[in-house]
């Protein structure tokens, strides 16, 4: 039997994408308009406070296609807040206008494959940091699930530690060349949704994301015993790009 690897677990996370039923949002009046994205507004920043406090993390994005028009991004300390949180939504205005298109549960995930040793997760900044991450002002969001394989002759989970770590420690080499480039939350999500991990990006330049994950492809940990799920991409919404998005005068 191989050995399962250390993980250390953070912040929950909800990717909350919807889709707008435009004809609906424009059937409103001006007024019932405006009011429901000032309630929303209020919401975003409920949430803020909620950041400044340290006790989480949120952000509001516009996704590009037919897969979904926002995302509402949540990290929390508890599962509890993310269904308080999307039940308070789900009671706006607002929300009689979109549709649930895709979401997404997990939890901040680090494994101890390259882990530096005499570093004490529960107080290194680093780590913690890591563990609770507050969304980053990027404009560009890439997100989508992934399973590391478990067919015969292709088994992930049937590897060694070591060569499990020493394929990590490529992936994390790759990694590193996109730093400052390209911020990652890796969750993992095995028992909690239906793929094992989601891989949350953010970059200013969305061309970043495309030549990080094609060079990861040809790397051994993606190109032999990685699986990827839907692809979704969007920009970060400040409060006034979300009234200019919802604006149809
Ligand atoms: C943006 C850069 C970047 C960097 C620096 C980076 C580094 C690292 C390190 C050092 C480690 C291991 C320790 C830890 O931190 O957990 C990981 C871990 C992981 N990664 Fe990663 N990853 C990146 C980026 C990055 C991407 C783009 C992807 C998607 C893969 C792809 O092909 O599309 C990914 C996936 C993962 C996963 C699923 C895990 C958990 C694997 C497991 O079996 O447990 N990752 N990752």
């Amino acid at each position: 039997m191989s050995e399962a690897v250390h993980t250390l677990e953070g912040w929950f996370v909800h990717h909350d994408f919807r889709t707008i039923d435009w004809s609906s949002w424009k059937l409103l009046s001006p007024e019932d308009r405006q009011a429901a994205v000032d309630e929303v507004l209020s919401l975003a920043a409920s949430w803020k406070e909620t950041e400044n406090q340290k006790q989480g993390s949120s952000g509001m994005f516009t996704i590009l296609g037919h897969k979904a028009d926002l995302l509402f991004l949540h990290f929390r300390p508890t599962l509890e807040e993310l269904i308080e949180l999307e039940a308070t939504f789900n009671k706006t205005k607002f929300a009689d206008v979109t549709l649930p298109s895709y979401s997404y549960v997990s939890v901040v995930e680090l494994s101890n494959y390259v882990a530096s040793d005499n570093v004490d997760p529960e107080t290194d900044p680093y780590i913690q940091s890591r563990l609770k991450p507050i969304i980053p002002d990027n404009k560009n969001i890439c997100f989508y699930p992934m399973n590391k394989r478990r067919e015969a002759g292709q088994n992930w989970y049937t590897l060694s530690m070591e060569e499990r770590r020493e394929m990590m420690r490529s992936h994390g080499l790759i990694g590193r060349k996109y730093a400052g480039k390209v911020t990652q939350v890796i969750s993992g999500s095995v028992g909690l949704d239906d793929w094992e991990w989601g891989v949350t990006l953010f970059a200013d330049d969305p061309v970043t994301f495309k030549k990080l994950i094609y060079e990861m492809r040809f790397d051994e940990v993606s190109a032999k015993y990685s699986e990827f799920g839907t692809f979704l991409v969007g920009n970060k919404l400040s409060e006034e790009a979300f009234r200019a998005y919802l604006d149809v005068e």
